[in-house]
């Protein structure tokens, strides 16, 4: 599994969207229905179709969200493409792309329909345009789709799982293909198989001769492509899925591959399975003479009931002791985990939080944590595999309390910093990834700039500047890099979407 040495944003982010609730691994759940379909076979289908842009040949394409600017395609036809794409729009921030929430949100849909858990890696990179428009389509005969699945990495025999895989979900829609669907269906989708979740009754259907999947009964012989392909090595592969067993394992395994397919500039994390001990919502910012930090210490829910206290060092000079500052928990709270964090036994999470008064003049460097599990075991030390949660500088801070001062019903939010120190700083920016509902692409990044806000009185060693949001348009930030040049030396923050929403 991949290895988190805190701040890793990627990962952080990619464990949250994964197994914390969230828009990736909330909405499919129950294989929940959306246009007498399910969310989830949309966002299956928004996952191939995506992968179908890879050339082996040439290692371009695949899982890299140009799907953005290919929805509009006569193959990508179908309105689950952009109601897929915009459940995700909050999604994505600076470090995770909306092709890795297209691969989370493939495995996660899989789950949520009761099939197989499916490993997942991140550090997919989001495609800047269209890619080629080599989407299989239904009226192409066998030779042809044999050779795209060919250029996206799949032999016949993985050509005729992977379908079959696919087509376990949803179906075929009459509005968009009139002439597949050419019987009247009242709901006006035929589903591929009788049943709504991932399971494989469109094998064994296709097997026993009682299918109304149009793809391979349809009255138009032409676009019969489920009968072509599945029946192209005389049914045993089919054959072979009837075991439910070996359809869920074959399942996974391809459609992981399918995830994975990627371009060959790309390289993926190792698997991300739930983290045991997460340090998340840190802050650092003056107040009334001293410096507030908080912090909180998510650790996986197993029953014990903990004492967790958190421990810090100075910056400068003394004013801890030996074994360091330390602070009790202010707050525990439970988080149920995803779906997915339950099937790999994780069934919740304990949010330990923290709100340490910090010695203005000494400041913090470093903290940790001490674990006790109150069972007799002895207690534990959790500093970030050795390394210590690390603080690596209190010159720029992102002020969260300052800033949710600046929204005010009517008056333009503001972004706030505290700059330390008397010097004049240059250059006071933030990298903002923002979300656009319905525009593509659905996160675009802007620079915004800081100036000095009169309206926060210095105090306790810092000055403050501000940055407005317009959230005109509908546009809502998700992430911020704030960086300053104070006295010649660069300065940067991180500030995660859940700072400022
Ligand atoms: C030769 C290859 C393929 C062809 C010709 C094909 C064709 C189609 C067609 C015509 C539809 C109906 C779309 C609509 O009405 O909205 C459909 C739906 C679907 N396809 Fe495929 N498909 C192929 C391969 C795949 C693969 C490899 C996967 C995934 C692993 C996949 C997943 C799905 C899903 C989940 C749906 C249902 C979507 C929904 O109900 O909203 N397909 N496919």
């Amino acid at each position: 599994a991949a290895v988190f040495n805190w701040p890793d944003p990627l990962l952080d982010g990619l464990d949250s969207q994964l197994y914390e609730p969230s828009s990736v691994s909330i909405i499919a759940v129950n294989c929940s229905e959306r246009d007498n379909s399910t969310v989830a076979a949309q966002w299956l289908r928004l996952a191939y179709h995506d992968m179908a842009t890879y050339n082996s040949t040439t290692g371009t394409g695949g899982l890299d969200a140009s799907i953005q600017f290919e929805f509009t395609r006569a193959q990508d036809v179908g309105r689950g493409m952009l109601e897929s794409l915009n459940d995700f729009f909050q999604s994505p921030n600076e470090y995770i792309g909306m092709a890795d929430v297209i691969g989370m949100a493939a495995i996660s849909a899989v789950v949520a329909c009761g099939g197989p858990v499916i490993p997942f890696r991140g550090g997919r990179i989001d495609a800047t345009e269209a890619g080629p428009a080599t989407v299989p389509e239904p009226q192409q005969d066998l030779a042809s789709h044999i050779a795209s699945f060919q250029a996206q990495g799949f032999n016949e025999t993985e050509m005729i799982a992977l379908v079959a895989c696919g087509h376990s979900l949803g179906g075929v829609r009459q509005v968009d293909f009139p002439l597949i669907v050419t019987d009247d269906v009242p709901t006006g989708i035929q589903t591929f198989a009788s049943t709504v979740g991932f399971d494989n009754r469109v094998v064994t259907e296709y097997l026993d001769g009682t299918t109304e999947n149009v793809l391979v009964v349809g009255s138009n012989i032409t676009t019969r492509s489920d009968f072509r392909i599945f029946s192209s090595d005389g049914n045993a592969t089919m054959q072979s899925l009837a075991s439910p067993e070996t359809f869920n394992k074959v399942c996974a395994d391809l459609i992981e591959r399918m995830v994975n397919t990627v371009p060959s500039t790309v390289t993926l994390t190792d698997i991300i399975e739930p983290l045991d001990f997460k340090v998340q919502d840190t802050s650092l910012y003056p107040q009334g003479g001293s410096l507030v930090f908080l912090a909180t210490l998510r650790i996986i829910e197993t029953g014990v009931n903990r004492t967790v206290t958190m421990f810090w060092k100075e910056r400068t000079g003394t004013f801890c002791p030996p074994a360091g500052c330390s602070i009790p928990v202010m707050q525990v709270l439970s988080e149920s985990s995803s779906l997915l964090a339950q099937l790999k036994g994780v069934a919740g999470f304990n949010r330990h939080s923290f709100n340490a008064s910090i010695d203005l003049a000494t400041s913090i460097s470093h903290f940790w944590f001490e674990v006790n599990n109150n069972d007799g075991s002895a207690p534990f030390i959790v500093n970030n595999n050795g390394a210590n949660y690390t603080i690596d500088q209190d010159v720029l801070v992102y002020d969260p309390q300052r800033t949710l001062a600046t929204f005010v019903p009517g008056s333009v939010e503001r972004l706030v910093v505290g700059i330390k120190g008397p010097s004049v700083p240059t250059n006071v920016t933030a990298l903002t990834t923002v979300a656009g509902n319905e525009t593509v692409p659905f996160t675009t990044k802007a620079i915004n700039t800081f100036e000095l806000d009169s309206s926060f009185t210095p105090t306790d060693g810092y000055t403050f500047y501000s940055s407005p949001f317009d959230f005109a348009g509908g546009v809502i930030p998700l992430s911020h890099t704030i960086r300053a040049t104070i006295n010649e030396t660069e300065y940067s923050v991180w500030v995660p979407g859940d700072g400022v929403l």
